[in-house]
């Protein structure tokens, strides 16, 4: 990839702030909720954001990267097995919060090279907030459109601060609560979460429940540009993209440190 990624991130979180617009813009009132097939909702708004990026990232970085979004991710293995460099997009990830008039849904773009998160940009439309992350530069926080942009760097805690998802959550992650004791633990959607460790806030995001690609790249990338890590929960690296035909994640831990007691109560 002959690009400098740190060109990139100005017009994508400008891209970013518009398609939140575009979600803000639809509200919440009155949704038209359908159904996906995994079951999962998709609103108007979801629609409307996805509209937004898939419009605006051909210009910015290369025309020839393509774009795997959440509303148009029926490309086939065949033909996305060659990608190396492509736009990974979640448009709008927490529609079920967004969907019960929470504000903790996010925008999720990542640019994704020979299979690994390299610059992820996160959204929080109804607060304005901005998370970059370049794993291998750094990760940043802006708190509103103008704002200075602080560093993020992940912290450890003692008790240990959990943050896990308010409507998927299973018993892997209700036994890894009871086993660990004595932990603080907070509900977040989406990948809001992430941002949470990144930020130095949380120790551990554990995640045993299905999630897709697009729900973990951005995340990924800021998480690991704070010093952070997320990764598959069986083989403790980094989670990998675009690397078969299933784009569903593997369970998964998005942590400070890899270094805990809780790897040695972790459920199998
Ligand atoms: N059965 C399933 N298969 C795949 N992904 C699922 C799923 N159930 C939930 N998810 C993912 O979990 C995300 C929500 O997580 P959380 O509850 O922690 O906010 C959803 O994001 P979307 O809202 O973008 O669909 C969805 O991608
Ligand atoms: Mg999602």
């Amino acid at each position: 990839m002959n690009v400098s990624l740190q060109s990139l991130i100005d017009p994508l979180v400008a891209l970013v702030r518009e398609a939140g617009a575009a979600i803000e813009a639809v509200g919440h009132g009155a949704l038209d909720t359908q159904r996906k097939v995994d079951d999962s909702p998709v609103t108007a708004a979801d629609l409307a954001a996805h509209q937004v990026l898939v419009e605006g990232l051909p210009s910015i970085g290369s025309r020839d990267w393509p774009i795997l979004s959440e509303e148009s991710a029926s490309i086939p293995w065949s033909e996305r097995r060659g990608w190396s460099t492509y736009w990974l997009v979640d448009p709008l990830d927490g529609t079920k919060e967004f969907i019960r008039g929470s504000d903790q849904y996010s925008v999720n773009v990542a640019l994704i090279d020979n299979n690994l998160p390299v610059l992820g940009v996160i959204g929080k439309p109804r607060t304005g907030e901005i998370w970059v992350g370049e794993p291998a530069r750094g990760a940043w926080y802006q708190a509103s459109d103008g704002g200075a942009w602080e560093s993020l760097q992940v912290r450890s805690h003692s008790p240990l601060r959990l943050v896990v998802s308010r409507f998927h959550r299973g018993a892997s992650t209700r036994r890894l609560i009871e086993s660990l004791g004595n932990v603080e633990v907070e509900e977040l959607g989406s990948s809001l979460k992430c941002c949470r460790v990144a930020e130095g806030l949380a120790d551990l995001y554990p995640r045993f429940g299905p999630t897709s690609e697009w729900d973990t790249a951005a995340a990924q990338a800021v998480l690991e540009g704070a010093g952070g890590h997320l990764v598959d929960c069986h083989s403790w690296r980094a989670l990998r993209y675009n690397a078969g035909d299933s784009l569903l994640n593997p369970a998964f831990v998005a942590c400070a440190s890899l270094d805990g007691v809780w790897r040695d109560v972790w459920p199998d």
